[in-house]
């Protein structure tokens, strides 16, 4: 089933072009990354996509309905972001008990277990939360709602390495058992390249990549060899990036290799092989900076 779709979503700010022309799908029960430099309009989408905002022309469609101010559509959506604010006074309990009535799908034990394992204080006031605190009450919210399309901005800030660890075990864990839509935007890249299974990526506003995380690790990839014959290989394709070293050329090539052309390079002496999520994600969207 689709749950988002958009088409030629556009998105100005005055003179600044937010998102350009962006289309895709989400479909459900499926992890996705969205990535991007910073500025690159993640969050802008996921305004628009949450209601939050209304875009400038293009069409969207959220569980097949416009999402601007539609609270049939939103109640399936949860929105966790750094910045969250909560009411003056509340206490962390406040926000959980406020949660178990916004969220149909909301899982008390869940979200208790979550409570102890992050060692949150319930009798806090929110406002006397530490930073990894609250990033680690947000994170909470996120998944014990079990909403069927869920976002995750950058929800990792301030928070340790051993809790982001488990803010990505609780979730890969809770998705096995309760699989859902759930849209993660991130830097960390590396972090997560194991969880997410598609890949948006962003980039001054446009959709530059829109690939299964797994047909991507063979997409892109490094060819080291000696200079004229990695010259040979590569010859009308689409490189992303080149280093050389004395008489040695690494390449990052945009486009997989068949066996063909494996062996041929095997022949002239190349090494190939992929390139981690990260330093495709960096290739790409180094491509278009140093192309415009
Ligand atoms: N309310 C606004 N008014 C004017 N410009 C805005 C507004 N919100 C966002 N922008 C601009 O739109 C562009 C996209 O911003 P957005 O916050 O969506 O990027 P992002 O990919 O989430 O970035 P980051 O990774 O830094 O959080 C930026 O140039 C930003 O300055």
């Amino acid at each position: 089933m689709t749950v988002v779709t958009a088409s030629g979503l556009t998105k100005r700010y005055g003179d600044v072009t937010a998102l350009d022309d962006v289309s895709f799908t989400l479909t459900e029960n499926v992890i996705y990354g969205l990535l991007g430099r910073n500025g690159a309009g993640k969050t802008t989408l996921m305004q628009l996509i949450t209601g939050q905002n209304s875009a400038t022309s293009g069409e969207l469609r959220l569980f097949g309905e416009h999402p601007y101010e539609n609270e049939r559509a939103l109640q399936q959506v949860v929105f966790v972001k750094e910045s969250q604010k909560y009411p003056q006074a509340y206490k962390v309990w406040h926000v959980l008990s406020l949660a178990s009535h916004l969220f149909p799908n909301w899982d008390k034990d869940f979200a208790e277990s979550l409570v102890d394992d992050f060692k949150l204080p319930r009798k806090r006031d929110v406002r006397k939360l530490s930073r990894g605190m609250l990033s680690a009450l947000g994170v909470t919210v996120g998944l014990a709602a079990r909403a069927p399309l869920t976002f995750f901005d950058e929800p990792y800030l301030g928070l340790d390495a051993v809790a982001r660890q488990l803010f990505y075990d609780r979730l890969l864990a809770d998705y096995a058992e309760h699989p859902r839509t759930v849209v993660l935007s991130t830097h960390l890249i590396d972090e997560v390249a194991d969880l997410i299974e598609h890949v948006l990526l962003l980039d001054g506003g446009k959709l530059v990549l829109d690939a299964d995380t797994e047909e991507l690790r063979g997409e892109v990839m490094d060819a080291t060899g000696p200079a004229g014959a990695i010259d040979e290989l590569v010859t009308g394709r689409d490189v992303l990036h080149r280093q050389q070293l004395g008489g040695t050329v690494r390449v990052t090539v945009r486009g997989a290799f068949d066996n063909a052309e494996r062996l041929r390079a095997k022949k002239l002496g190349i090494d190939l092989e992929p390139v981690s999520l990260q330093q495709a994600v960096v290739r790409l969207t180094m491509e278009r900076t140093a192309a415009r």
